[in-house]
């Protein structure tokens, strides 16, 4: 196929047609070279802050212009500072505080307890509560809770919310003396923790038993009603002479009966015996007994304790709820009812054996007579 020279006719329509092509060609390689100048002095504004700026201004060959030249239609907003967030929000910033603290688990909360003052029941146990609370490491519930012994059917979420809020590294405590001798309480606690510590305050089960009693006979509303102490404690027409173990203030005091019950679930190295009249007579050096067995640090010294002269007991200078000196509350250190000496005599030979038998279980003389 020939190629044939094309004669265009030159009329004013066609010379019309032709001017406006050129004019349109012209017009539009001006148009689009602007567009690139602008958008490319606009990346050059950022081009060391974007990958993005980097890898389309590689696309663009052509010199950069002075960033002055172009007015950027683009705003470019900064990739989010958190730090920089963070100093201008405080909300944010409280809240990540807020869980921080939570993360180091410095919030207060409530924990199934390390220890427990297991008993016994009339020997001292509000008292050495009292003078652990001063310790700013140990925290205790008020009141006894008897989980163990009657509200185990409520469980152990019911339990923890009767603890005090602690933080990490406190010791969560509790005081209920009716459990050393509740026969199922050993195993629940170890089932709750093999490890929990146990403190136990004993004292001469003879005087214990008359404290028992005591209070007993303050709670009867007729206390002519209430048969004596030494009616109680020995079998009806025996003349004094056998003793009533199936009484609980007499019962309770065989300690050497309970302890081997919590020896089959707890070894010695769990327990501290506490001495009821050491807690009296030097309750500094008792307490630093007690806090060098829970692994705290020696606080709580003779500095916490003055001896209140008409109450006949240690007092305490200040603590966890109040600044001013002050004593146990009129429940504790009762006057005891007078007990002739024969009776005590038969009462202190009933207990020897199985005071002696406690000595040797516990590898501690506790001098009762
Ligand atoms: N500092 C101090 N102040 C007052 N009382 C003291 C103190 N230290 C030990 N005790 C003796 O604690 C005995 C009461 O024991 P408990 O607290 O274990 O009793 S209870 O089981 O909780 O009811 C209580 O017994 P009674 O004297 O028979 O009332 C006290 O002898």
């Amino acid at each position: 196929m020939l190629w044939r020279p094309v004669r265009v006719k030159l009329d004013k329509q066609n010379l019309f047609v032709c001017l406006a092509v050129v004019s349109l060609v012209v017009y539009s390689s001006l148009f689009s070279k602007c567009i690139v100048r602008r958008v490319h002095g606009v990346l050059s504004l950022n081009e060391t802050n974007t990958e993005t700026s980097i890898s389309l201004r590689s696309t663009f060959s052509e010199k950069p212009e002075p960033v002055t030249e172009y007015e950027s239609v683009v705003r470019l907003i900064p990739l989010i500072n958190w730090n920089g967030l963070e100093s201008q929000n405080d909300s944010f910033k409280n809240e990540s505080k807020y869980r921080l603290l939570e993360n180091q688990s410095l919030r207060p909360s409530r924990r199934l307890p390390d220890a427990l003052v297991i008993g016994v029941k009339k020997s001292g146990t509000r008292a050495l509560l009292e003078f652990l609370r001063l310790h700013p490491d140990v925290r205790a519930a008020g009141s006894e809770v008897h989980f163990f012994d009657k509200y185990y059917h409520k469980g152990f979420s019911w339990y923890r919310k009767k603890m005090p809020p602690t933080l990490e590294g406190q010791i969560t405590m509790e005081k209920t003396p009716s459990y050393f001798v509740t026969k199922e309480v050993p195993l629940r606690v170890k089932q709750m923790n093999p490890n929990t510590k146990l403190l136990i305050v004993v004292r001469d089960p003879v005087t214990r038993a008359i404290s028992d009693y005591t209070q007993a006979a303050s709670k009867k509303k007729n206390r002519n009603g209430m048969k004596s102490f030494e009616c109680l404690a020995f079998v009806k027409d025996t003349g004094f002479s056998v003793v009533d173990t199936t009484w609980g203030p007499v019962r309770i005091g065989v300690y050497a009966r309970h302890l081997t019950k919590w020896l089959k679930y707890f070894p010695l190295t769990h327990m501290l015996f506490v001495s009821g009249e050491r807690l009296i007579a030097d309750p500094a050096l008792e307490m630093a007994r007690v806090q060098d067995f829970l692994g705290l640090k020696r606080v709580i010294t003779e500095k916490h304790f003055y001896f209140n002269a008409t109450k006949g007991f240690p007092c305490l200078m200040k603590s966890e709820g109040r600044s001013t000196p002050h004593c146990l509350g009129k429940t504790k250190g009762r006057n005891h009812p007078y007990i002739d000496a024969q009776i005590l005599k038969r009462l202190r030979d009933f207990y020897r054996p199985f005071n002696y038998r406690f000595y040797q279980m516990t590898g501690m003389n506790f001098g009762w007579p």
